[in-house]
């Protein structure tokens, strides 16, 4: 089941919100792609990070056509300690038509294997191919791509403290749009001389549907004020619900499912004591309202940081024959 199924008060809102996104491509971004083409002819291989939450929604296809082409091209599903493992398969079976090398990591584990077996499978893949106009080149040089607060300066950084044993290079942060350029050369390893290049998140240009747009949104990688928080956390609350994941009612303390986002929100506010002060302008006193807003960005967050179970956005497509 889609949002084209789901009640008529959500899919109004839920289409607002397509019709927003479709005509959001901040100017960075669009700097940012010609940037990453200008440098294609300095790497020997494209490395594109994406969110495992949502492995085959959202990924931006400008990237195959105006920049991995021809190098060797490696996918990496980074924060795959947020999702359950029994989606790995599928999902590596559904992605392998269009990349054969598709690597499962989380960044913020210094022990993780998949961070691990990049380096070897990045070295075979340059090997094995001519290096076009840099066959004389000392160095390999690498672009990692993706589209906005997946994970790539943290894969970077990973890669730097695993193989160079320096600290971190590339700028991290919790909200989308910290990379803002393509940046310079970041030494990965000294032998072989390995760089990497950082790059801007760069969203597809072309949204093509709401639900995408939410889920995107969901997982961070559109700033939450775009879409709205209101709007993000009814999302949320319907996916659990569309799915069977039930996990909320513990964490927010209701007595029983719901599909009502107020009273999800009207709980977390009186819990978490979210609450505005408003001045009553006829008896110059104070009254207290529900921070609806404060309360459905604590849901969100429930979701970001897996207090709600480790959910794999896509399951419903990764489920389709
Ligand atoms: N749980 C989890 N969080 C991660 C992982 N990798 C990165 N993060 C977090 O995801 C957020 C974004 O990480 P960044 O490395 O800044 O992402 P980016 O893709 O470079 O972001 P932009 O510069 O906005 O494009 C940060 O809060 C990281 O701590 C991971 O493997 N697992």
């Amino acid at each position: 089941m889609c949002i084209k199924h789901a009640p008529s008060n959500l899919r109004k809102s839920f289409q607002n919100v397509e019709k927003d996104l479709f005509k959001w491509f901040p100017g960075h971004m669009g700097k940012g792609l010609k940037q990453m083409q200008t440098k294609l002819r300095t790497v020997d291989c494209i490395i594109e990070v994406h969110d495992a939450r949502i492995p085959l929604s959202g990924r931006n296809t400008d990237f195959k056509y105006k920049v991995s082409g021809i190098k060797p091209h490696i996918l990496v599903m980074n924060k795959v300690d947020q999702i359950d493992p029994k989606f790995i398969p599928p999902i590596t079976k559904k992605l392998q038509n269009e990349c054969s090398n598709v690597v499962f990591t989380n960044c913020k584990n210094q022990k993780c294997k998949g961070v691990r077996s990049i380096f070897p499978l990045m070295q075979k893949l340059i090997d094995e191919s001519n290096r076009y106009n840099r066959a004389n080149e000392e160095d390999c040089c690498v672009m990692i791509i993706g589209i906005p607060n997946v994970g790539k300066s943290s894969l970077i950084n990973a890669l730097r403290n695993k193989f160079l044993r320096k600290g971190n290079a590339a700028p991290v942060g919790p909200v989308p749009g910290i990379t803002r350029s393509v940046m310079n050369k970041i030494k990965i390893c000294d032998k072989p001389l390995i760089y990497m290049l950082d790059t801007p998140g760069i969203l597809t240009p072309n949204i093509n549907d709401a639900e995408t747009g939410l889920k995107l949104a969901l997982c961070a990688t559109i700033q939450d004020h775009f879409v709205g928080e209101d709007i993000i956390a009814d999302y949320l609350l319907y996916w659990l619900n569309k799915q069977g994941v039930y996990s909320y009612k513990e964490v927010f303390q209701l007595q029983e499912h719901t599909d009502n986002i107020l009273e999800v929100l009207t709980k977390i506010c009186a819990n978490k004591n979210k609450m505005l002060k408003i001045k009553d302008a006829t008896n110059n006193s104070y009254v207290l309202k529900p921070n609806f807003v404060e309360a459905a960005a604590y849901m969100i967050q429930s979701f970001r940081n897996g207090s709600l179970g480790r959910l794999m956005l896509d399951e419903d497509i990764i489920e389709q024959k």
